[in-house]
């Protein structure tokens, strides 16, 4: 399977499809090890990171970038994500359902009630506030989610 499609949607699984595809034709599968990806990944974030670098603050949209440098974002995206899939897949987790667990941890770790208009880390929410008694079950409630997992070590809480 080759060449850019023009389709609207993508989904995870389609892209973990390709990606590994794209190794098994290349014999790369004894290269996309689960370190070698890793750092493969970091390496890619720092390229999505000098796009941006020494450019301060910019409005969202990117208004001002000419088409070449949006482009050349969407690359490193994309090498970011690419490499992220994979990953993922080599390692066995199926991110498409941790991240869906993932958002269902983030949303009772911020309760909107505690955390609208404020960018504060959620230790930082529950240390301030002490009359709000929904912090012991929202940590409770978490801990549900996560032990109905077999893996726990995908989040911080
Ligand atoms: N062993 C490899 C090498 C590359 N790729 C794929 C995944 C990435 O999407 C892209 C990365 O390719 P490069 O390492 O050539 O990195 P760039 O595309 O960023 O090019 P450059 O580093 O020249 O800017 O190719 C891969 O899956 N496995």
């Amino acid at each position: 399977m080759t060449g850019v499609r023009e389709k609207e949607g993508v989904t995870l699984e389609e892209l973990k499809e390709r990606m590994a595809e794209f190794a098994r034709e290349r014999d790369w599968d004894q290269f996309h090890s689960p370190r070698n990806l890793l750092l493969a990944l970091v390496g890619e974030v720092g390229e999505l990171s000098e796009i941006f670098q020494w450019k301060g603050e910019v409005p969202r949209g990117l208004p001002d970038w000419k088409d070449e440098e949006k482009q050349h974002l969407g690359e490193e995206l994309s090498d970011v994500l690419l490499y992220l899939v994979r990953l993922s897949d080599i390692c066995g987790v199926d991110l498409g359902k941790a991240a869906l667990r993932k958002l269902e941890i983030n949303a009772i770790k911020y309760p909107v009630k505690l955390c609208k208009g404020s960018s504060k880390k959620h230790t930082h929410i529950n240390a301030d506030k002490n009359n709000f008694n929904g912090d012991s079950g929202s940590a409770a409630a978490t801990e549900g989610i996560r032990s109905d997992s077999k893996s726990s070590s995908d989040a911080d809480v």
